[in-house]
């Protein structure tokens, strides 16, 4: 790993777009080497939180203190719909993207990284698939090839958004394996679920979301069906046209 993890602290973390906060008022913190899952409703404001741990959105009110980590140190896996498929490169090319951090984008690819990336492609299930343009891919394959280049990336944190939406049980089970890899690592691992049996499966810690931390630890006191209903009720409650947080900082 380049660097050991550090905690993650969310001190009333508001992020909003165009004033309408999208979550609000998150507090908490993610241990060093800890595996958390964020689940919540659908427009709860899991990828908004998680963009915002990453760099990737702008905190608007509140403070992220990443404990010395640069966003850089953060791999990001962001939601499959966002990643064009079409372009002309080769499932190779992809992984040694990850890579880039290290070594810079024009610095020549030397054997060693090389191999690290045929590694990475083996690690995954998809050994001899180096050449293969990824418009030929399947969605699932697409996924193993990215979490191959998160491997390359050998960040101390982890944050994956939905990474197992439309992908089968045997690619899950096997990426599934990756994560509990780098979680042994010591890795600080987050990922935006939706299926809370997998999340209780797999996922000591839980944060629960419905635009506000609704509740924040072990997954078995999370995953009430009191906490559930909340969440349902707070998401359901919340009007797109409110007015901006009208709730004191
Ligand atoms: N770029 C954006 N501009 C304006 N509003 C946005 C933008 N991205 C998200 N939102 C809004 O912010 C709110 C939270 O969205 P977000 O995508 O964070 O939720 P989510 O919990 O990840 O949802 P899902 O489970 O459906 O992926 C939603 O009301 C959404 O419409």
């Amino acid at each position: 790993m380049r660097c050991a993890p550090s905690p993650i602290t969310l001190a009333n973390v508001t992020v909003a777009y165009d004033r309408q906060p999208a979550v609000h008022h998150v507090s908490g913190t993610f241990r060093p080497g800890s595996l958390t899952a964020i689940v919540g409703p659908n427009g709860a404001g899991k990828t908004t939180l998680v963009k915002a741990i990453t760099g990737a959105a702008r905190v608007d009110e509140g403070r992220i203190d990443r404990g010395g980590l640069a966003p850089s140190d953060i791999a990001y896996l962001p939601q499959q719909a966002v990643l064009d498929r079409s372009f002309p490169i080769s499932c190779l090319d992809v992984v040694l993207m990850g890579h880039w951090r290290r070594v810079g984008l024009f610095r020549r690819i030397g054997p060693t990284l090389l191999r690290e990336a045929e590694e990475a492609l083996e690690a995954v299930g998809l050994g001899g698939f180096g050449d293969r343009p990824i418009a030929t891919v399947s969605a699932g394959q697409f996924q193993r090839l990215l979490f191959a280049r998160i491997l390359l990336e050998d960040c101390p944190v982890v944050v994956l958004d939905e990474p197992f939406t439309a992908i089968d049980a045997k690619t899950t089970a096997d990426l599934l394996g990756v994560v509990s890899r780098w979680h042994g690592e010591g890795r600080t691992v987050i990922a935006v679920l939706h299926d809370h049996d997998l999340v209780r499966a797999h996922f000591p810690n839980t944060l629960l979301v419905a635009r506000e931390a609704i509740a924040w630890g072990s997954t078995p006191e999370v995953l009430t069906a009191s906490n559930a209903l909340r969440a349902r009720q707070m998401a359901e409650a919340w009007a797109e046209s409110a007015a901006v947080c009208a709730r004191a900082a």
